[in-house]
């Protein structure tokens, strides 16, 4: 892993109306690395996440991503912007109407590609995603959860992206289905490469995928580390959720017997 970071944020404020959700916060996340981001309900990380891709207006601070001034992009990085990144939402966010095929070709449709390559693409997607070939062709609501999320990852990784964001990639699944995506994210990472973006409440991803952890409350990022590291932060928050019984379940393989 390369240690320079790819996303930089400082001083970060969001807020709704009177309701402010950060304030100052700061965050780094390097290359190639999955972070995974957790926190209270409610403490703003899918908050977080939206504003990293732009789709929430902080009140202030900055965030740069491969160099780039995400609140403020020249022409030319506002360009680049585009491929950069990928997002799965936590329920896939796939367009109904459309077949899981043509849900993974929707971000290439600003390319000028032909249709049969555009095809082709998305169907490497699908199968990287690791879905049956025929899933291309099923629409939403004859997919399971499982399948959902990995439609929703295919079409996160439509672009080649260097970023992938993933806002509970594991909810709704059975632990199964849950180690079976832990495993896919992780592999993903390693061949093609990429930065990980990760919320979640699931600590068997925590410690099968991730790298690092960011860890938010009080309106910002308290504290960032490996799990062994975060385990011995007496924050009473962090050392609650790191060290308590499911914690331990899920991190001492002695415990898991
Ligand atoms: N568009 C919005 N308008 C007003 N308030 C919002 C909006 N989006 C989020 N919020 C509020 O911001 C806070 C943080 O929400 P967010 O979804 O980021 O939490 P979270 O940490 O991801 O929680 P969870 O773990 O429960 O998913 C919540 O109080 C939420 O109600």
């Amino acid at each position: 892993m390369v240690s320079d970071p790819i996303i930089q944020i400082r001083g970060l404020r969001t807020q709704f109306g009177p309701k402010v959700i950060h304030d100052g916060l700061d965050l780094d996340v390097m290359r190639g690395e999955i972070l995974g981001v957790v926190g209270g309900s409610g403490t703003g990380k899918s908050v977080l996440l939206r504003s990293i891709v732009g789709l929430l207006r902080p009140a202030a601070g900055t965030i740069t991503v491969d160099g780039i001034d995400v609140l403020a992009p020249s022409a030319e990085g506002r360009a680049r912007l585009g491929g950069l990144w990928g997002v799965m939402f936590q329920d896939g966010a796939l367009f109904s109407t459309l077949t899981v095929c043509e849900n993974v070709e929707v971000p290439m449709r600003p390319l000028d590609l032909s249709p049969p390559v555009r095809r082709a693409l998305a169907e490497l997607k699908i199968s990287m995603s690791g879905l049956p070939p025929d899933a291309g062709d099923k629409f939403p609501s004859e997919l399971s959860g499982g399948m959902k999320k990995r439609a929703g990852l295919a079409r996160a990784l439509a672009l080649d992206p260097a970023i992938v964001f993933l806002d509970e990639p594991t909810a709704g699944l059975d632990p199964i289905g849950a180690a079976e995506f832990d495993r896919l994210i992780r592999g993903l990472t390693d061949a093609l490469g990429l930065t990980v973006f990760l919320v979640t409440h699931d600590l068997d991803t925590l410690h099968a995928c991730c790298d690092r952890i960011a860890v938010l409350a009080e309106k910002r990022v308290l504290a960032t580390g490996t799990i062994a590291e975060l385990r011995r932060l007496s924050h009473p928050w962090v050392h609650d959720y790191f060290n308590g019984p499911r914690a331990r379940a899920a991190f001492d393989p002695a415990t898991k017997a």
